[in-house]
């Protein structure tokens, strides 16, 4: 059996905060925020694989009223997301994911995200893909308010 699922996540750039994407911490002069570390890439991963398993989204196994997960390392929180579609009998099938972002520059970052990414999913850094691409200076994504996160996952049936 073949179960595909899709994420999608937004977060604010602001001064003072870290920017953490992909599990890859980007130089810049904003960051991500949110109740945890913000990984706007990593939740949309998350998010996708729950989507896939039938098991809802993030803010359902870590709610945002919980204080375990202020400033939580979302790597954390995506590995236990792929404990619970492992117990399920399913690998990942492949997974491909697009970071929305007028700024900065990801293409130097891409291959880290895309390792780390296939590290927490237990697969080969062929069965990601990372892109990256700007709105052209459109939508609040342009005017660098956020940056978005999508991502389609497969994920099989183990044999
Ligand atoms: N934050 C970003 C956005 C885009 N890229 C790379 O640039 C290419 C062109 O982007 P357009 O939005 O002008 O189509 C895109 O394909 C990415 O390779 C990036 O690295 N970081
Ligand atoms: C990850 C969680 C939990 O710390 O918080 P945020 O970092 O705010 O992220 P979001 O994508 O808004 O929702 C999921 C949350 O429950």
């Amino acid at each position: 059996m073949i179960r595909v699922g899709q994420g999608f996540d937004v977060h604010q750039l602001v001064e003072d905060r870290p920017l953490i994407i992909g599990g890859i911490e980007i130089p810049y002069e904003k960051g991500l925020l949110g109740h945890s570390d913000a990984d706007v890439l990593l939740h949309t991963v998350a998010d996708a694989c729950l989507g896939a398993i039938g098991e809802g989204d993030i803010g359902k196994h870590f709610p945002d009223t919980d204080p375990t997960f202020k400033d939580a390392d979302s790597a954390k929180l995506l590995k236990h997301v792929w404990e619970i579609v492992k117990n399920k009998g399913y690998e990942l099938g492949n997974i491909d994911c697009t970071i929305i972002a007028q700024k900065p520059k990801m293409a130097p970052f891409i291959e880290d995200m895309r390792n780390r990414i296939a590290e927490l999913l237990e697969a080969e850094a062929s069965q990601v893909n990372v892109k990256a691409t700007t709105t052209e200076k459109l939508g609040f994504t342009g005017r660098q308010e956020g940056i978005a996160s999508m991502a389609t996952v497969l994920i099989q049936q183990r044999t």
